[in-house]
């Protein structure tokens, strides 16, 4: 059996070196996505869709041209093939020269160019593979035909990360079942599944008769569907592609796979809302945009994508602290993000609810403008009176599914768990991340359990999520905790260790100084 073992052996936590590095004088290195797939003349999907997503995602992109379409709003007029040959010599040319960390296939319309691209891959090998099986366009124009059907189950799936076939794609893959609800897309996803590739998502999409955008994400064992309102809208040209890029980009920067499948989800339905309205083409299906977040009002414009790298310096306010001290929130959390805190949480528990909503407010006008979320502990009425940018909850308050109901996609989720199990269960609930412990015995939090280091390195061995530690941390032992260096464990929260102390900035820029020296030693 054919095999390339850079890219299988990618594991489930996978993060890629240059995710890691850290800028040096003269070096720093980008994370680099390749996409082999066609040109649409009307840019909305295929390589243009591809660049640009990945532009948007920090990632660069560069491009192998398998055919040449002729395409606007209106369908695809005409598609040109380039010769195997010279697919071959642009493979070569780029995966000679460039470290790629993820390779995404888009339109791959003839058998012989998928001959190549799999030559060139085991003469290259590349970290992960992310597979889009390009067959229709929503038009209905043929992109690649029946003939590459046996190539793609027998050579190119087993070798995949993941695929990402849409209804039709993945019914004409298993020789034409029917898929028409959710269940069949499971059943789909799992039969795909056992032609080898690691992850199968079924997009749903085109899903007849659906309010929401559902789409079916398989890992061998579990199924996860990430589901999300259909928006009302024309410009959806190109979102299979889109998605499949961003998921290639974040994967390149070192995210697991579920976490940059429900980013790259999240990013397609934020590109359709902020576009909703545009009109480009006179057609019935157009292009929308993929730099939405450029051009939102800063002031307004919230951290819509959760980044688990955010989580480094991640600072809890306390009410009683700042009493303590004589400063507001509003003071806290400014000292704290110059001092470089990377995300706040506001945990208030005994703020009067109208005094805590005007501070709340003022707090993410605060966060906004310095590009930092802001979460709110508990509250998620504050939370959504506020526009927080999500809430972090404890295993005793309202339920993480319930949660994610009521905020939306769009908001950050976080869960106290001390346990694999409670990990799991977050997981599956939506969460977008964990904080674990105590780690450390706190005076923070009375009758709280203290897992200890080697609880937390359980945890996090476990979790599908990213992991922010917490309890008892300060600067004497924030390294010992990063020093259990496991993927997930993105960072530290921290409470008296920044607040119960005279100068907010001062411990902040400690702290912050002490977790980017562990992070060069690990
Ligand atoms: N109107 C919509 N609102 C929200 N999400 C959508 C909408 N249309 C598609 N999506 C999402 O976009 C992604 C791509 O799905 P889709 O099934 O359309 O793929 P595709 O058919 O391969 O794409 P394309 O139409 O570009 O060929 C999925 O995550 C899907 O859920
Ligand atoms: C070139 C190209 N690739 C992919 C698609 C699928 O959207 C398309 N319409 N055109
Ligand atoms: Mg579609």
């Amino acid at each position: 059996m054919y095999s390339l073992g850079g890219i299988r052996s990618l594991p489930a936590n996978w993060r890629s070196t240059t995710a890691s590095m850290t800028t040096t004088e003269s070096v720093r290195k980008v994370p680099q996505v390749l996409t082999v797939a066609g040109s649409d003349s009307g840019a909305g999907a295929g390589i243009q869709a591809d660049l640009k997503v990945c532009a948007a995602r920090g990632v660069y992109c560069a491009s192998v041209i398998t055919a040449v379409t002729a395409q606007n709003t209106r369908g695809v007029q005409s598609v040109h093939l380039l010769p195997p040959e010279f697919v071959s010599e642009q493979l070569k040319s780029v995966l000679s020269d460039f470290e790629f960390d993820v390779v995404k296939t888009g339109m791959l319309p003839s058998t012989e160019i998928v001959e190549v691209l799999l030559q060139n891959l085991s003469e290259f090998p590349v970290r992960a593979l992310v597979v889009d099986p390009v067959m229709v366009s929503t038009s209905g124009h043929v992109l690649a035909g029946s003939s590459v059907l046996s190539i793609f189950r027998e050579r190119l799936l087993p070798i995949a990360d993941i695929i990402t076939p849409n209804v039709k794609e993945a019914s004409a893959l298993l020789g034409g079942v029917k898929i028409e609800t959710v269940e069949e897309m499971r059943s789909a996803a799992k039969l795909l599944h056992e032609m080898g590739p690691r992850f199968v998502l079924v997009k749903g999409g085109d899903l007849p008769d659906s309010s929401d955008s559902v789409d079916v994400y398989f890992d061998g064992k579990e199924f996860h569907e990430l589901r999300s309102p259909r928006i009302a809208t024309r410009n959806t040209h190109g979102t299979g592609c889109t998605l499949a890029s961003c998921i290639a980009a974040e994967l390149a920067k070192g995210s697991s796979m579920l976490s940059a499948v429900k980013v790259a989800k999240r990013f397609v339905d934020n590109a359709l809302d902020y576009s909703k309205d545009i009109v480009i083409g006179t057609g019935k299906q157009g292009p929308f945009d993929h730099f939405f977040s450029l051009k939102k009002d800063p002031q307004s414009s919230r951290c819509s994508i959760f980044n688990p790298d955010d989580l480094f310096l991640y600072a809890v306010t306390d009410s009683r602290m700042n009493k303590k001290w004589n400063r507001s929130i509003v003071d806290a959390v400014k000292a704290a993000i110059e001092g470089g805190a990377t995300i706040i949480q506001l945990r208030e528990k005994e703020a009067e609810t109208r005094e805590f909503l005007e501070e709340a407010k003022s707090c993410v006008g605060i966060c906004r403008s310095h590009g930092v979320c802001l979460l709110i502990n508990d509250r998620i009425d504050i939370a959504l009176a506020c526009d927080a940018d999500g809430v972090h909850v404890g295993q005793s308050d309202m339920p993480v599914d319930l949660v994610r109901s009521l905020l939306g996609p769009d908001k950050i989720i976080g869960v106290s768990c001390k346990t694999p199990e409670q990990a799991h269960q977050a997981w599956k609930d939506g969460a977008d991340y964990i904080g674990s412990g105590g780690v450390f015995p706190t005076n923070t939090k009375a009758n709280n359990r203290t897992i200890g280091l080697d609880g937390l390195k359980t945890v996090c061995e476990a979790s599908q999520l990213p992991v922010v530690a917490i309890g008892g941390i300060g600067i004497s032992n924030a390294v010992s905790v990063m020093q259990i260096n496991t993927p997930n464990l993105k960072g530290v929260a921290v409470v008296s260790a920044l607040f119960d102390q005279e100068c907010v900035l001062t411990q902040t820029k400690k702290l912050h100084k002490t977790l980017e020296e562990s992070k060069k030693e690990v």
